[in-house]
């Protein structure tokens, strides 16, 4: 009779509306690929809604986060904007591959030799023991710049198919091609992430993330610049 009491009060305790309110979901998604695709440009665009007008490479990591609502459910979507240049981003690279829910590759469709590089971004992401149940996703950057072109869509999208990812192509600067007559085919910057973050809310089970400075210390690096306003933070590594 204890134990029925017992299951009562159980079950009447969930129903009661003492519940605590459901948590905001973060999905960490780290954007990495040669220095100067645009990755910076990129991660602004979604998160601070507008091209910068001006970027310096990153050293380290910037973290831009949005909250966006997906079916009713608060999801905060946390990019790692990671550095493209080795000596910005050495001392740093295990900490971006912690808890990673999703990988966007960024390449520059003006800039062969970056998308060239892709199988050691790729292959750095395997030496992190990325599992294949990350999502990843390609991204050919400044599609705004057609007369430059370098990496063909076809190709791309071969690539992309050999290695199981969806392809979009974009444009930071101008990614609302609507009516410009130059980048009428590109995706839209808002619709890439957001894509991602459909897949893994679809995908995932309900576990919450913690933010960068709430887990536990583990994150051993040098507060760098602060928000601007625009909801980035910035780590820079001690040792470059
Ligand atoms: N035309 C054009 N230029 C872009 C676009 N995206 C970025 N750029 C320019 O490309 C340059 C490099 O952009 P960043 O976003 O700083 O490149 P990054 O990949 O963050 O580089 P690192 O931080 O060094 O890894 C800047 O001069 C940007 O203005 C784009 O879509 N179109
Ligand atoms: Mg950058």
């Amino acid at each position: 009779m204890a134990e029925s009491g017992s299951s009562a009060e159980f079950s009447s305790s969930l129903t009661s509306s003492s519940l605590p309110p459901p948590r905001t979901r973060i999905f960490k998604i780290i954007v990495i690929g040669d220095s100067g695709v645009g990755k910076t440009c990129l991660t602004y665009r979604f998160c601070a809604g507008k091209f910068p007008e001006k970027t310096e490479a990153t050293i380290g990591v910037d973290f831009r986060e949005r909250l966006v609502e997906i079916d009713g459910e608060n999801i905060k979507i946390q990019l790692w904007d990671t550095a493209g240049q080795e000596r910005f981003r050495k001392s740093m690279v295990q900490h971006y591959y912690r808890n990673v829910h999703a990988v966007v590759f960024v390449y520059d469709i003006t800039n062969a030799a970056s998308f060239h590089s892709l199988p050691a971004w790729i292959e750095e992401c395997k030496q992190h023991a990325l599992g294949t149940e990350v999502p990843r996703i390609l991204v050919g950057n400044k599609c705004d710049l057609q007369d430059s072109v370098q990496v063909n869509t076809d190709l791309a999208q071969q690539f992309a198919d050999a290695h199981s990812m969806p392809l979009f192509e974009t444009s930071a600067k101008n990614p609302n091609s609507q009516g410009d007559g130059n980048n009428g085919n590109s995706d839209h910057v808002e619709a890439i992430f957001m894509t991602v973050a459909h897949k893994l809310k679809s995908q995932k089970p309900l576990v919450l993330s913690q933010p960068p400075e709430a887990s536990g210390g583990t994150i051993n690096l040098n507060r760098g610049r602060d928000d601007g306003g625009d909801g980035t933070r910035s780590w820079g590594c001690t040792s470059c």
